[in-house]
């Protein structure tokens, strides 16, 4: 067991400790400093102290793993022996924290929008910009909940409806409503708790959670978590080595997932400009590198996570060289369905179909990827038109699912995308629509 006086020694470039996580532990980064992704001052900055408040956030859980040898791992602290950082609170963080300490109660958020304003008062703006930006001029993003306003009811009297069950199943599974929670990366920029928060909430409310690939917590703890016998799905950004890919496939597989939403719609990351302005800003605190912050301006930095710098994750975690070809390759290393996640129109879910793929989620990642991508609401019509007409298929079919994503914040847009031929929808922490 090291003491924190001890740590607190290694406080400049020539000797450089850390402590990081939970169980306390220090690491030696003197050599990492100049390699570190993030540049070597904002390191610098937790020299010889207590990094995780800030670390944790923004990293993937295995940052440190995957990037640090196994001899600069030193061993344990003792927790009370390590001094709290000073973080200088600026009066714009000391409003912001004043807000969350009279946020609403939950009771009183009656819907979407409220949850959505309430969160842009109380998040750090860090989050608040990889939350809610959207690729370019976001014209998708707005698009997508605006479809559904273009569609009405034609609603049908003196029908008995004193009992209506909602409950359905999705992929042969059961579910209270005709939704799922979706993919989202990084979930502990909104909460300590991130993704376990939604893992619980499924559980309780009898609805299913789609585990993302870049999650804040590793995919086992999330595992851990669930309740027995409560249904996950996983979803799988392919990474350029495919032996990743398989790992991550076949450890879902053994671990007892249902079914693999691979993420089709992400060749490269989406231009989104809301957070590339905060990186700008970000390398301008931190960094002393211009070369980044021009990268970062033009969008030609090979960020290619889920988040756009500030959120890191390996730039390797998307492949542009994604093609049919290794949809084929997954269906012959895994028993699980897979349904694309992000098809945008119906010649793909055709070939999806033709590929004995399990579904489709009409999507365009919220707008996040593709400005001026079609909404998946308009997108479903036209492919249950053509399925109809080459295929004979009739919506909602068991053996070729539909889902909806993008703009869904209330239960009449399920209630559309269901009527419509969907499986289930998207909730903005994602519930997808299985039309
Ligand atoms: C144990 C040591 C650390 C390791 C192994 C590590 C690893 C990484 C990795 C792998 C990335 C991103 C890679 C990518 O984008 O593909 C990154 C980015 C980043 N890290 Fe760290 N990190 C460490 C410590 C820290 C600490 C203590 C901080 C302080 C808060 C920090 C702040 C950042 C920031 C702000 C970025 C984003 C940089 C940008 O987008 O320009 N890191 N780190
Ligand atoms: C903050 C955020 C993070 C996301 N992360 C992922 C991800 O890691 N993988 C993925 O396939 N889709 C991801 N998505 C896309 C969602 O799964 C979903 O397709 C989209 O949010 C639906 O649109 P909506 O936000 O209008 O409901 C993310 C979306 C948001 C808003």
């Amino acid at each position: 067991m090291l003491s924190g006086k001890e740590v607190a020694q290694h406080d400049s470039k020539e000797s450089c400790w850390i402590i990081v996580h939970g169980e306390w532990h220090v690491y030696d980064v003197t050599e990492f400093l100049d390699e570190h992704p993030g540049g070597s001052k904002i390191i610098l900055k937790y020299a010889g102290k207590d990094a995780t408040a800030e670390y944790d956030p923004i990293h993937p859980p295995d940052a440190i793993k995957t990037n640090l040898p196994k001899e600069k791992h030193l061993g344990p602290v003792q927790p009370d022996t390590v001094e709290k950082v000073e973080v200088e609170t600026t009066d714009e963080e000391k409003a912001r924290l004043e807000r969350v300490e009279n946020k609403p109660a939950l009771a009183e958020i009656l819907n979407l929008h409220d949850f959505e304003y309430v969160a842009r008062q109380i998040m750090p703006e860090k989050a608040w910009a990889y939350f809610s930006s959207a690729a370019e001029d976001e014209i998708t993003m707005r698009e997508n909940h605006a479809a559904f306003h273009r569609i009405w009811f034609r609603p049908r009297i003196l029908r008995d409806v004193t009992n209506v069950d909602y409950s359905t199943k999705i992929l042969g599974h059961n579910s209270s409503m005709p939704i799922y929670i979706s993919a989202a990366a990084l979930g502990k920029l909104g909460h300590p708790d991130g993704e376990l928060n939604l893992t619980r909430a499924a559980a309780k409310h009898g609805i299913i959670q789609m585990i993302p690939t870049l999650a804040s917590f590793s995919f086992d703890e999330i595992v851990d978590n669930a309740q027995p016998g409560q249904v996950q799905f996983f979803q799988l950004y392919v990474n350029k080595n495919r032996e990743v890919a398989r790992r991550l496939v076949e450890q879902a597989e053994a671990r007892g997932i249902k079914a693999l939403f691979i993420t089709v719609d992400s060749a490269q990351l989406g231009r989104r400009e809301k957070a590339l302005q905060l990186i700008q800003d970000m390398n301008q605190e931190h960094t002393s590198d211009p070369s980044k912050v021009t990268k970062a301006q033009l969008g030609t930095s090979n960020v290619t996570q889920e988040a756009s710098k500030p959120m890191p994750a390996p730039s390797t975690v998307l492949d542009p060289g994604l093609c049919w070809k290794d949809i084929v390759w997954f269906k012959s290393i895994t028993k699980m369905p897979i349904i694309l996640k992000g098809v945008q129109c119906w010649e793909d879910a055709l070939e999806a179909y033709d590929q004995g793929l399990a579904g489709c989620v009409l999507s365009n990642h919220g707008g996040r990827q593709l400005d001026f991508s079609r909404s998946g609401i308009e997108v479903l019509a036209e492919c249950v038109k053509y399925l109809k007409e080459k295929r004979g298929l009739t919506f909602p079919n068991e053996k070729f699912q539909l889902f909806v994503d993008g703009g869904v914040r209330r239960a009449t847009d399920v209630l559309k995308a269901v009527a419509l031929g969907a499986t289930a929808g998207k909730l903005c922490v994602k519930i997808n629509i299985n039309t």
